[in-house]
């Protein structure tokens, strides 16, 4: 960690110090602390740590050891499930998926450096981001890996069709340090007729980030990740002042250090940056207590090519007409780049503890989730699995039963006083509380009363625990399934109440004919409800089938979601809850937000962006002019 301790805003040493219990030195004394720029996970070789062609890091992995007909392990330390065999895990997706252990695709290696395209970045920008000091790479590697983010398409594109073309690459990364460096790119953008695609952690799941095939001007990837300071922790107001780049994790090891949290953690933060959050309207698994990101942030300062756009003050709420954060908010790097930001922040929680919940049916489930909800008591995270998911996460455990398996609660209490739990039919919530230890025993006792009106049980705490293991390793999942002839994606919506179990059973259905359809063999579909609101909930879909016999399999895959989606449409969901619109969605998204209203989101383009620098291809279709590319 470097400290600078050098600028200390003159805002904070105006203020009076003496009106105020928060006294003016203790504010300078954490002012200096806290001015630091953090050494973030991601560094510029990003490759080193994280995979360039599948998800997460590099030392942890699914593989398949030589013992007897093969054995499914995790290797690595950083995951309890870490150097573990997973027999059960082993014969689960044989049994699901009727998988050839023998037969291996072996993804291609990292193309040699002769094999990437010249790049079209002319001297001239070259130049002139050498003259304003910021960091670049025309390197091959550096431009694949920031090419794509972690859709199916684009991790299957990586493995098994590099050997054929290489797919449209940046031209040249960049990495900015400062909201000036932004300026002075996105000008010399503008100028010379250059299209820039902001970067993250890279971790899109809408396509967001891919680069569009088509684009004939050159691309920058604008690399945030070394824009990772932190200006100030305001401990009084309780914000915090940072830059974009700073990676979820790296964030909550800051804070937490110093007894605060923002509290929003997507399933991604281990790689997702706070500029993506924003630019994303991402969703965190604990927003019950800390709020999604539109909840949290304050203040966003965006580097567009019409200007700054920044709203005065940090202000609790305002009503100065429409709410322009509400612009930013949601962009999807098509507007400008979102550089500095003002979050809120809270102490951290004096008590962390899990819980779970047995229900004998998802309807029942899904019925106690909107009790609660309707009650306002649920705690930090409340998550529902179908019977088809909480069967996969018991595989996910080592012979012998290290993990208390939530079976071995489940047939206790079957045997003593509970009669009926159908292991094929049940499901199960797991639960997350955060807050003082009184305010978090009077909220699992409110819980648990209701949970029994609706025919639920406790399955303690170490299984709440697991299932939010779980959510980290199984996004390591698809990169040995594609391995082994198996493509797998997520997708998500959130739908109004009296829709969601409509919705759910509607969408498995329309799954099942159309991997009929398509002459899929095996396919595994499951659901999760992972968000809970007055209103409605978020449901979170996993799909997987074993391709073999198919030309296609993303092309396959990707036909099949388009049926759920106008599925999950026709039922009342939504385009999407928090993984946005990007590339994969844009067809529908007219559709959801008018015709009135995606003019308006054109007239905010062409206001901010009147050339189209932000040429990414997110939430519209086409490019009409002004947005076409002007050569
Ligand atoms: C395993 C997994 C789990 C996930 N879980 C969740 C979840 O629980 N909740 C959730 O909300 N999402 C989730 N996502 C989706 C994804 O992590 C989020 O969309 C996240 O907010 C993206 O952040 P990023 O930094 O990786 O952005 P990137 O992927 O780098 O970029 C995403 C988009 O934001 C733009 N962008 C990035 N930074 C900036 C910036 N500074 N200024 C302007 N535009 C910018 C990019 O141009 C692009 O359009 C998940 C994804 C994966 C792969």
């Amino acid at each position: 960690m470097v400290r600078d301790n050098s600028k200390i805003p003159k805002w904070l040493a105006e203020e009076d110090a003496k009106e105020d219990p928060y006294s003016l030195e203790q504010k300078l004394m954490d002012y200096a602390m806290c001015k630091t720029k953090l050494n973030g996970i991601i560094p510029k070789n990003r490759n080193e740590v994280i995979k360039w062609n599948g998800w997460g890091y590099n030392d942890s992995k699914f593989i398949i050891k030589p013992v007897g007909d093969g054995l499914v392990a995790f290797t690595g330390n950083r995951y309890p499930i870490g150097d573990l065999d997973l027999p059960h895990f082993t014969q689960w997706v044989k049994d699901i998926f009727e998988v050839d252990i023998n037969h291996k695709n072996h993804p291609a290696p990292l193309p040699p450096p002769e094999a990437y395209p010249k790049s079209l970045a002319s001297q001239e920008f070259l130049e002139a981001v050498d003259k304003a000091g910021i960091s670049k790479s025309l390197d091959g590697v550096d431009r694949l890996v920031r090419c794509h983010g972690q859709t199916l398409h684009d991790i299957y594109t990586l493995r098994f069709n590099l050997k054929k073309s290489i797919p449209r690459i940046p031209d040249v990364v960049v990495w900015p340090e400062t909201t000036e460096h932004v300026v002075t790119l996105v000008a010399l953008a503008e100028r010379m007729t250059m299209v820039i695609i902001p970067y993250g952690g890279g971790t899109s799941v809408s396509g967001a980030v891919t680069c569009p095939d088509n684009e004939p001007r050159p691309i920058i990837s604008l690399d945030t990740t070394q824009m990772n300071q932190i200006f100030y922790v305001d401990k009084k107001n309780l914000l915090i002042s940072c830059q974009c780049g700073i990676v979820g994790q790296d964030l909550e090891r800051f804070l937490q250090s110093k007894g605060f949290t923002v509290g929003h953690e997507p399933d991604s933060y281990e790689f997702s940056t706070v500029g993506g959050w924003v630019a994303t309207r991402a969703s965190g698994m604990k927003k019950n207590v800390y709020g999604n990101i539109e909840d949290l942030l304050v203040s966003a300062t965006m580097v567009t090519p019409s200007g700054i756009l920044h709203k005065k003050g940090l202000h609790p709420r305002q009503s100065v007409g429409p709410d322009f954060n509400h612009v930013i908010l949601g962009s999807e790097g098509t507007l400008g780049v979102v550089t500095e930001v003002v979050l809120k922040i809270r102490p951290v929680a004096e008590v962390r503890k899990y819980g779970s919940v047995v229900f004998p049916t998802f309807t029942d489930g899904v019925n106690c989730m909107r009790e609660i909800a309707k009650q306002r008591c649920q705690p930090a995270s409340i998550r529902l699995m179908d019977n088809e998911q909480f069967r996969f996460g018991q595989t996910l455990k080592p012979a012998g039963g290290f993990f208390n398996a939530i079976v071995e609660t489940i047939k206790k209490a079957y045997l003593t006083n509970v009669k009926g739990f159908d292991l094929e039919r049940i499901c199960v919530a797991t639960l997350l509380f955060e807050g003082s230890k009184k305010s978090v025993e009077q909220q699992e006792a409110r819980i648990n009363n209701i949970v029994k009106d609706f025919g639920g049980m406790p399955a303690g705490e170490k299984n709440g625990e697991r299932g939010y293991m779980l959510t980290f390793v199984i996004a390591y999942i698809r990169d040995i399934g594609l391995e082994f002839n198996v493509v797998a994606e997520s997708f998500e919506t959130s739908v109004p109440w009296k829709h969601t179990l409509n919705l759910c059973r509607n969408v498995k259905y329309v799954i099942g004919k159309e991997c009929a359809r398509h002459k899929v063999k095996r396919h595994f579909i499951s659901h999760r409800v992972t968000q809970t609101y007055d209103s409605g909930c978020c449901v979170y879909f996993y799909f997987a089938f074993n391709w073999q016999g198919l030309d296609d399999p993303v092309g396959t895959y990707e036909a099949i979601e388009a049926a759920a989606r106008e599925e999950i449409l026709a039922n009342q969901g939504s385009l999407s809850h928090h993984h946005g619109v990007g590339k994969l969605r844009a067809r529908w998204y007219k559709s959801q937000v008018s015709e009135l209203g995606e003019n308006l989101y054109r007239q905010a383009k062409r206001a901010l962006d009147p050339n189209n620098v932000f040429g990414v291809g997110n939430l519209l279709t086409d490019e009409e002019p002004p947005l076409k590319a002007k050569l």
